[in-house]
């Protein structure tokens, strides 16, 4: 009997579930979306019952395109949009929405804690303080819940990330991993463990906190009634470090860029915990008894500003359009699009930054909307690369996510880093990353050196702008992105 591992790899817009073989063959997709809930300017929730619909749909599809019984699923990897706060009650019920990432109710709060506990945080946690993380999240559902302090100081309630509660619903086990811990702000890096300083800033009792695992190993048995077998769950990542590892990306100073929803950038770093100041320091995995390390630059926008461009100001039907329109004029004509719709992530990291289009003329069109969208995603990637660079040498980029199909961004990332950007075969590594570290506790695959030859290049993108043109279209990015810091004080929101 032939057996597969499968993944799910839920993200901020969709819950895909992807089943491999052991050449990293995909066999079957299954992918819905979930709805997206806005309360409020810059608030962003999901409904975790909507994340878990999406999910069980997503690996029943999987399953049934693979043409495979679930008793040929030798593991099941998780991998996640980190950070997303969900808390719920013993029998799995979600006590609140999910607070996602992106939301950015707690800002003011973090401004405050970050005046005194800037360094301090960044210390312990290899984080710049901002919202992005799921330490004010909790904070905020602790304090504005009615109830749910109390019912949490009871042992009533426990606290996860997207990857604990699926990991929860599937197997009962209240658990997480290195990686998506090191994103709650609340995960000591260097001890290992949940920091009893920053618990108590956060006034987070330790009673909802999961048990932190490596990134590898058999947490629990999803229950029978779910999917008609009892099947391990063995890899648990973020999905960021789980790209990484899905792309090889396994010696010190290897890159990734990953083009979702937000864009990141990870260098693997190794057993160096490295800080910059404007990047983040993380949990890359951990794996048969050690921790390695990356430094991370977490830009929050970039695919989303292509679903903007579809779905808020409809001028285009689908994302793919964008490369058709861009590549209908020579150059960006002076129309820049800086897409910072929830402020700005690294190496900015200013929260009030609001989206701005500037050097519109009265010839302006879609096409150079859609042009600057995809060229604003090539700078910003700009940005982080350069303060890599300050501490890793970094020769070439390996892209992965949804934003990478389109040829005219990676044709212009390569020009604007003036670095080969590198697209491999399989473009679902968030994925496949996940499902190599449930094989590897499984024995399913036998280790690095077998993991790296399934890695495959599917095309290159040599760069090919002279450099005249390279600095020039930077330099009038920067002053774009200016403009656009600060605004929502400007404005008063
Ligand atoms: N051809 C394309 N050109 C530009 N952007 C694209 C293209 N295809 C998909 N995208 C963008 O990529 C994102 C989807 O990528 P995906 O890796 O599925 O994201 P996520 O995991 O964050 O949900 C969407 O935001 C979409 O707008
Ligand atoms: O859902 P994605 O793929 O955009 O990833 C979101 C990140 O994990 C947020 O940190």
């Amino acid at each position: 009997m032939e057996r597969y591992i499968l993944s799910l790899d839920e993200g901020t817009t969709s819950a895909r579930a992807i089943i491999f073989d052991r050449e990293s063959n995909i066999h079957g997709i299954g992918q819905y979306e979930f709805p997206q809930h806005y309360p409020r300017p810059g608030w962003v929730e999901h409904n975790p019952e909507e994340i878990w619909e999406a999910q069980m749909r997503a690996i029943k599809t999987a399953i049934e395109h693979a043409k495979i019984e679930p008793n040929q699923i030798a593991a099941i990897g998780v991998t996640n949009q980190r950070e997303t706060t969900i808390v719920w009650d013993k029998s799995g019920r979600p006590l609140y929405n999910a607070i996602v990432w992106q939301c950015r109710r707690t800002a003011e709060m973090v401004e405050e804690i970050k005046r005194e506990y800037g360094n301090p945080i960044k210390e312990k946690t290899g984080l710049v303080p901002d919202a992005y993380f799921s330490a004010s999240k909790l904070k905020w559902l602790l304090d504005n819940v009615p109830g749910l302090r109390k019912k949490a100081e009871k042992g009533e309630v426990l606290f996860g990330t997207v990857d604990t509660f699926l990991i929860y619903r599937l197997t009962g086990e209240h658990v997480t991993d290195y990686s998506n811990a090191s994103r709650t702000m609340l995960f000591n890096i260097k001890k290992l463990d949940w920091d009893e300083e920053l618990l108590e800033l956060f006034d987070i009792p330790e009673e909802v906190l999961p048990e932190v695992r490596e990134s590898s190993e058999v947490y629990g048995y999803t229950k029978k009634e779910l999917l008609g077998a009892e099947i391990p769950v063995s890899g648990d990542a973020g999905d960021q470090q789980a790209a990484l590892f899905g792309q090889a990306a396994f010696e010190t100073g290897m890159v990734k860029a990953t083009y979702g929803t937000g864009s990141f950038i990870l260098a693997n770093t190794g057993k160096m915990v490295r800080y910059s100041e404007n990047l983040l320091t993380t949990i890359a995995w951990g794996l048969k008894g050690k921790v390695s390390y990356a430094l991370e630059g977490s830009i929050f926008v970039t695919g989303a500003a292509v679903q903007w461009l579809r779905d808020g100001i409809k001028i285009i039907k689908n994302a793919a359009e964008t490369e058709e329109l861009a590549t209908k004029l020579e150059s960006n004509e002076g129309v820049y699009f800086v897409p910072a719709f929830v402020g700005l992530g690294a190496p900015y990291w200013d929260q009030f930054a609001r989206g701005l289009i500037i050097g519109i003329t009265r010839s302006t069109g879609r096409e150079h909307l859609a042009r600057a969208t995809l060229e604003a995603i090539a700078y910003l990637t700009r940005d982080v690369i350069e303060e890599m660079e300050k501490l890793v040498g970094i020769k070439e980029l390996r892209v992965d996510g949804g934003a990478t199909s389109n040829d005219f961004l990676m044709q212009f990332q390569a020009d604007i880093l003036n670095r080969r950007v590198i697209r491999p075969v399989v473009k679902e590594t968030t994925a496949l990353g996940a499902a190599y570290l449930a094989g590897l506790a499984v024995d399913y695959w036998g280790g690095l050196d077998e993991i790296k030859s399934l890695w495959k290049v599917e095309k290159v993108f040599e760069p090919k702008m002279d450099e005249e043109t390279r600095e020039r279209l930077y330099r009038s990015w920067k002053e774009a992105v200016k403009r656009a810091m600060g605004w929502a004080k400007v404005v008063g929101s």
